[in-house]
């Protein structure tokens, strides 16, 4: 494994809030969540947002709101707003039409403080389910899966990152990849449902920061009554021994956080099980996955 990359302390900001069938009015509102989230004091340097933020989340829905990336307006104002306001942005996720392969896939965009594109997410695992009396949802009618693990940098922030894309995250192996490549964070902007949520959301979490001892931060929409698909909201942001350090509630709102480098390194420390692995018995997934930041 890598030694971790991450600076002595952190501050994120998770921007829970929901988006509406109103293209334009969920650009303001991103952009609203984002210069409240900096006026915060301590500034955070990091803001998360959610999955799907600038559409419903709805496998009919996204060709109506799939964009070009980095062509695309919301690509574009979160550059701005990123380069504008110094700060790093894990951009959730939004539908991208990528024009050489005709295919719609499910995006999340990292912007560094200059506003540039540092990385680029397609989620891999895609969320086709069907629970009896609860819930169907069959994002493979109309998304393709990403194919890579995304692992990424930002020296402003000197800390290194995994991120996937909510389903993305019952497959333990892209945060294991991450965090053996020296990842100490992973993000993973997720909009889990009121069915899944409540069972399961939390437990990821915590399931995904225990396994690899790195902190977790989960941005999640908000609920939203009026809407189709009901968030289970609940971003949150667990530790590497798998405490919740701050967890929101189903209604908007954004949460602040420091993460410490000192607390990965005391976990990985007292309980080494990043070094006893027995690659003998088992592969080491990490080896050679097909991994890149863009
Ligand atoms: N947006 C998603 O991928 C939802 C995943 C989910 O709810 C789950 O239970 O997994």
């Amino acid at each position: 494994m890598s030694a971790v990359t991450l600076s002595k302390s952190l501050q994120v900001a998770l921007l829970q809030f929901h988006a509406s069938s109103d293209k334009a009015a969920n650009l303001i509102k991103v952009t609203e969540f984002i210069k409240k989230a900096v006026s915060n004091n301590p500034k955070p340097q990091l803001l998360v947002l959610p999955e799907c933020f600038q559409s419903p989340y709805a496998v009919d829905q996204f060709k109506n709101y799939a964009e070009k990336i980095p062509d695309g307006e919301t690509t574009q104002l979160l550059s701005k707003l990123a380069r504008e306001n110094k700060i790093s942005i894990i951009g959730g996720s939004i539908p991208e039409f990528d024009e050489l392969d005709g295919g719609l896939y499910n995006t999340s965009v990292v912007f560094n403080s200059f506003g540039e594109i540092i990385a680029k997410h397609r989620k891999v695992h895609l969320f086709d389910i069907s629970i009896p009396g609860g819930i169907t949802f069959k994002e493979s009618d109309s998304l393709r899966p990403g194919n890579k693990a995304t692992v990424f940098e930002i020296p402003e922030i000197e800390s290194k990152f995994g991120l996937a894309i909510c389903y993305d995250i019952r497959f333990p192996e892209l945060a294991m990849i991450a965090s053996r490549r020296g990842a100490g964070i992973m993000a993973y902007p997720g909009a889990f449902n009121t069915i899944t949520g409540p069972k399961f959301w939390t437990k990821f979490a915590v399931a995904r920061a225990i396994d690899n001892q790195n902190y977790v931060l989960m941005c999640s929409p908000a609920r939203n009554p009026s809407g189709g698909y009901q968030s289970y909201g609940h971003s949150m942001v667990v530790d590497p021994n798998g405490n919740v350090l701050i967890e929101a509630g189903h209604d908007e709102e954004i949460i602040y956080c420091e993460l410490k480098k000192e607390i990965i390194e005391e976990a990985r420390k007292s309980i080494p099980i990043s070094i006893q692995r027995r690659f003998d018995i088992y592969d080491d997934v990490s080896k050679d996955p097909i991994v890149s930041a863009l």
